[in-house]
């Protein structure tokens, strides 16, 4: 015996476990494989035998150990299955489809964590951005003469906006080329067609998301699909409020403050890139629009109404990212919120996005600063969210 053989014979010896990394065939995947790691097993038994070319070959039986999460394997060959039928078989189903038909996929939640197993509870599911009563969206901005679908950069007002360019390629359905300040893309006034490219974002969901429960962070969600980088995942949707009237509500964990003018200033390089994008002037740059106190900011509230978003948890090495993104007026205080693929995304993996909170940020109604633990796992993660 010699290599692998000989390690897993003597691993068999010595009583030490071995970790098992199976591989699945995924054509979307670069590799043509996605690999899963199925956990700590112990070499229980081997023996030689003749294989099919007439060679000796050893063999093993292996024992998954004990008290480890359910096999990814099982979870693997159910998703690669497709469609929707056995749906029940499902490990741990607590809902068939938390959107209730409203998405174009139906959204299972499993729960293989509690007992008994609950469901999420304590909101409405939406599918798009509801205004509170007190907010006026602006009318909708002058769109492009172009027809059918917007090629041309050069002539295109909206690639215009964006710095004469256009800021998605076509290859599989539209990928976001790279993250922006704020994206100006087709809309209501534009002569274009529904299947330009400008219009991204705006199109119905296109990967398999499942919520499921984990063990330190609640709920949270994975696709059952590979998703390419660049690729839009959904839009943090809820309600579109002013972030003054939230200054004191605590213990809601799902707002998002819409903070595109934040995003252009803190990304290296982007200034340059702004020089090119028409922002309105007042608020084009946020150290000004800070001073004034008629400039109100805004936040998406999905504690009591959102959708899937909703449930995606931090990372410190996250595998989202959030783009802001402006189709219909061009006022980027109220623009929408997007989530893109950061990265390959391997099917089953937690999708993740970077909260952005900066250490000691958040006081409590009490004067004192809030800690929460970050439980995200990555090797460089500060260890609090805030
Ligand atoms: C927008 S919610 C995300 C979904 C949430 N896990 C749930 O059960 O509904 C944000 C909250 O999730 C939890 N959370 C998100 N990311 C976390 C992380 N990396 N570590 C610990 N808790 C996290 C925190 O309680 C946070 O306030």
């Amino acid at each position: 015996m010699s290599r692998g053989n000989l390690a897993l014979k003597n691993n068999m010896e010595q009583s030490l476990p071995i970790r098992v990394v199976r591989g699945h065939k995924c054509l979307a995947s670069y590799s043509s494989k996605v690999y899963a790691y199925d956990g700590l097993y112990k070499v229980v038994q081997y023996w030689a035998e003749k294989g099919v070319a007439g060679f000796t070959v050893f063999k093993y039986r292996l024992k998954r150990l004990p008290g480890q999460p359910q096999l990814v394997t099982n979870r693997v060959h159910f998703i690669r299955r497709k469609g929707h039928k056995a749906q029940s078989v499902l490990p741990g189903l607590v809902c068939e489809d938390i959107s209730h038909g409203q998405e174009n996929i139906p959204i299972p939640v499993t729960n293989v964590i509690d007992d008994p197993p609950l469901a999420p509870e304590g909101f409405t599911y939406v599918k798009s951005i509801q205004v509170a009563s007190n907010i006026k969206i602006p009318p909708n901005g002058p769109g492009c003469n172009c027809e059918e679908g917007c090629t041309n950069p050069k002539t295109c007002s909206c690639a215009e906006r964006n710095g004469s360019d256009f800021p998605y390629v076509s290859r599989n359905g539209g990928r976001l080329i790279e993250a922006m300040g704020v994206v100006f893309e087709c809309g209501p006034n534009c002569g274009c067609g529904p299947k330009c490219i400008n219009r991204t974002s705006t199109r119905e969901m296109k990967h398999r998301l499942e919520v499921y429960r984990t063990l330190e962070k609640g709920w949270a969600v994975r696709s059952w699909d590979y998703i390419l980088p660049g690729s839009p995942v959904c839009e943090y949707v809820g309600v579109l409020k002013r972030s003054d009237e939230l200054d004191n509500v605590s213990g809601n964990d799902y707002i998002f403050e819409i903070d595109c003018l934040e995003t252009i200033d803190g990304i290296g390089g982007r200034e340059r890139r702004m020089h090119n994008v028409s922002l309105p002037r007042s608020h084009a740059n946020r150290k000004d629009a800070k001073k004034s106190e008629s400039v109100p900011e805004f936040c998406i509230d999905a504690g009591s109404s959102g959708n899937v978003a909703r449930f995606i948890n931090h990372s410190c090495e996250p595998n989202l990212l959030f783009q802001c993104i402006l189709n219909s007026h061009h006022d980027p205080r109220l623009a929408r919120v997007v989530l893109f693929a950061a990265d390959n995304i391997a099917p089953l993996q937690e999708l993740t996005y970077d909260y952005g909170y900066a250490l000691d940020s958040v006081v409590g109604p009490d004067g004192k600063t809030k800690k929460l633990p970050c439980y995200c796992g990555a090797a460089c993660c500060r260890k609090r969210l805030y």
